[in-house]
């Protein structure tokens, strides 16, 4: 589908639960490019917290947290039958404990402290330096990668994203009610738009998709739509 001579970096960057990992994998499909969901690195990180005693009772040791760092190697597997890459910590697949509310209700307070962030976006800023990679994110078009050729910035109602993400969760057999999942939602974006290291925000040359009333298919025509109109300039 693309030219392999001019691969770009397209950066997705948004709110929680709107659909970018969803998007941006399709995306990866359609153009034969890389998926990294980075979402699934800093939940890897607090997931290791977690079970190593820097987070307890909801409270997260920042201290404790840095201290585990050196300690933590994260790795991805392409897993065929997901059409998109599994996350390893330490050798150990992570990938189906890594989006569980309790993950989700302390991974914002993890992702705010300066060490872990500078950790992971170098990580990112290597598997990015090849290019031909779709990275969904909070700030992949801000810090990860400034110059990526493609940044969309995605949104959707608030009941709607909590809509789609109590319906995954449970459809996964995961205890959880509506109310507690907007929480988490709102909690999130709040936490996330407000950190004093890169917050989530729009890039200045990103291109809004408010998915609130568009399927992926909508989506995607949507967006080769932009992609051709971009590899044509
Ligand atoms: N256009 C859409 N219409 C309906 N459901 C969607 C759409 N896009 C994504 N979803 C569903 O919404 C849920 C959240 O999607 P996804 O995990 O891709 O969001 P995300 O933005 O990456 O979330 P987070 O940042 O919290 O990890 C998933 O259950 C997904 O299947
Ligand atoms: N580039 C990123 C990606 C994620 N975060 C933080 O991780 C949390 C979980 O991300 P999901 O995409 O899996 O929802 C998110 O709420 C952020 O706190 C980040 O800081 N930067």
């Amino acid at each position: 589908m693309s030219d392999t001579k001019h691969r770009i970096i397209i950066a997705v960057d948004g709110f929680s639960s709107c659909g970018k990992s969803t998007f941006a994998k399709a995306i990866a499909a359609r153009l034969g490019y890389i998926f990294i969901d980075t979402g699934a690195m800093y939940r890897a990180v607090t997931l290791y917290a977690l079970e190593h005693g820097a987070i307890r009772s909801g409270i997260v040791d920042e201290e404790a947290v840095v201290k585990l760092l050196d300690r933590i190697s994260i790795t991805f597997r392409f897993n065929p039958e997901r059409g998109a890459s599994d996350i390893y910590v330490n050798g150990d697949l992570v990938e189906g404990k890594i989006r569980t509310i309790e993950v989700s209700n302390c991974v914002s307070r993890v992702s705010a402290i300066p060490e872990v962030r500078r950790k992971l976006v170098a990580m990112q800023q290597e598997m990015g330096r090849r290019r031909g990679v779709v990275m969904d994110g909070r700030d992949i078009g801000t810090v990860v990668f400034p110059d990526a050729e493609l940044k969309l910035f995605m949104t959707a109602d608030t009941a709607v994203r909590a809509c789609r993400r109590y319906k995954e969760l449970t459809g996964k057999g995961m205890s959880v009610t509506m109310e507690e999942v907007e929480r988490n939602i709102r909690e999130r974006d709040k936490a996330d738009m407000s950190r004093a290291v890169s917050p989530l925000r729009q890039a200045d040359d990103a291109i809004v998709l408010d998915n609130s009333h568009m399927s992926v298919d909508e989506q995607m025509a949507w967006f080769m739509n932009e992609f051709q109109l971009k590899m044509k300039n």
